[in-house]
């Protein structure tokens, strides 16, 4: 297995292009399934997440292609031939539970493993069941998979959810696109991925309002038609090489970078005492002055700051003046990163869902282990500054959610390489 070694280092100087996002393109991906007709995806990140479900796409039936480097993603399906997402697809990667929603809704029909758990915690699907049973799916769990039908085809509903589940959000607004009637979803997930999905949807003529507010109205068509979409911009990509200057020094221009995207881990970095200014062509980052300073976080759905850079935050926190508390509110298991930069001489103590982080004056290199995606990056971050060599390994996470990590961080002068096993 691949490692990546860095080598703690001066300033950091010059851009980083962001790519699409990753958690975007996984729920627009299936929504090639709700139309015969062709799909193209810009902007596509080129990640290992990406051609898995490339590769779930292509055994349901649907030719799902990428061109130009992976950035063009060319899907159609116009005739399946399974609606069987295997476990042993789902297992890897959570998002392969996306194609349920479609499934049911264009076919009357779909298998899908259910994810059970993964590194960071349970992934459950009692709010995706709940909301496409209200739309007339008929749902059974057996040997471990959702068999779902619709005989009679899905017709609109209310559907209030008790919790704003991202990926719940996603599926049942795909499956009431093409419900017969009016669907309206309230307490719905306001990420910009869900925003982007509507756009695409909307651009594949379905009929969808209030997108990114928790009242999202559907008014169900007939059929969906092809439509070429840009993918929006990897908040989390973006997130993490923002902390990249903030942890080593320096000032780095995150292209392609919006407020509106991290607004709430902006206010973060500003209250730790590094700088975040909106120009042009992105987000340009550096320390205000001196030392960072403790700050507290709390993980909460969009706006509120993403799990998804919890780990990445704790890595810059190791090395702030003071005590900073992290309470993970999303995940049950996402403090797996805090044993290994302990091990790099941060002093973190974990209790259930918190943690207290007590900056010490530097870090040092360690051999350390990524055990999933956001921990692995953030042992990188952490490793910019450090004393030494850090050697990161299982780095197959870190390929799941980031293209080009070396080569990105190398050119705004990183001392980073992949060694290859
Ligand atoms: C709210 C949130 O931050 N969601 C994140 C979650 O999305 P993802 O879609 O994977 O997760 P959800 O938003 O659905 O789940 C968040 C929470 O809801 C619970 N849950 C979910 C579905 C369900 O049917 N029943 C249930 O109880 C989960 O156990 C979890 O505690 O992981 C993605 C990848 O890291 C992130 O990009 C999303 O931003
Ligand atoms: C945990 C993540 O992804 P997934 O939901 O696909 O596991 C992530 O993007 O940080």
């Amino acid at each position: 297995m691949d490692s990546i070694v860095v080598t703690g280092g001066g300033p950091l100087s010059g851009e980083i292009p962001i790519a699409g996002a990753k958690n975007a393109c996984l729920a627009l991906m299936p929504a090639t399934l709700l139309s015969e007709d062709p799909l193209t995806l810009t902007n596509a990140p080129r990640l290992s997440d990406i051609k898995t479900m490339t590769t779930l796409l292509q055994s349901l039936g649907a030719e799902a292609t990428g061109l130009q480097d992976g950035q063009v993603l060319a899907m159609s399906s116009h005739d399946l031939t399974s609606s069987r997402a295997d476990y042993d697809i789902v297992r890897k990667m959570r998002a392969s539970n996306l194609v349920l929603g479609p499934l049911i809704a264009r076919f009357g029909h779909a298998e899908v493993s259910l994810p059970g758990g993964c590194a960071i915690g349970a992934r459950p699907m009692d709010l995706h069941t709940f909301g496409l049973e209200k739309l007339g799916a008929e749902i059974d769990l057996r040997d471990g998979y959702l068999f779902a039908k619709a005989p009679n085809g899905l017709k609109g509903a209310e559907i209030p959810l008790k919790f704003a589940s991202v990926g719940a959000t996603e599926n049942i607004v795909m499956a009431a696109t093409l419900a017969k009637g009016t669907t309206v979803l309230t307490n719905a997930a306001r990420e910009p991925e869900i925003v982007d999905l509507v756009k695409c949807l909307r651009a594949m003529g379905a009929q969808i309002e209030g997108e990114g507010t928790s009242r999202i109205e559907i008014q169900g068509v007939d059929r969906l038609h092809g439509a070429t979409h840009q993918v929006v911009a990897d908040r989390i990509e973006l997130g993490t090489y923002m902390l990249a200057p903030a942890i080593a020094g320096g000032e780095v221009e995150c292209l392609g970078g919006k407020l509106d995207l991290v607004a709430a881990f902006v206010e973060k970095l500003d209250e730790a005492g590094v700088a975040v200014e909106e120009t042009e062509r992105g987000l340009k980052v550096s320390r205000k002055n001196g030392r960072l300073k403790a700050v507290d976080v709390t993980t909460e759905p969009f706006p509120g700051f993403p799990t998804d850079l919890q780990a990445q935050f704790m890595a810059m926190l190791c090395t702030a003046d003071g005590t900073s508390e992290l309470n993970e509110t999303i995940f049950e298991n996402r403090f797996m990163h805090a044993p290994e930069l302990t091990r790099m001489g941060a002093e973190i103590e974990v209790h259930g869902g918190r943690a207290r982080v007590t900056g010490v004056d530097k870090l040092r290199g360690a051999p350390v282990m990524a055990t999933d995606l956001r921990a692995s990056v953030s042992l990188i971050l952490a490793g910019l500054a450090a004393e030494g060599e850090t050697v990161v390994s299982r780095v197959y996470h870190l390929d799941r959610g980031y293209e080009h990590v070396v080569r990105k961080l190398r050119g705004v002068g990183a001392q980073i390489e992949r060694v290859k096993a």
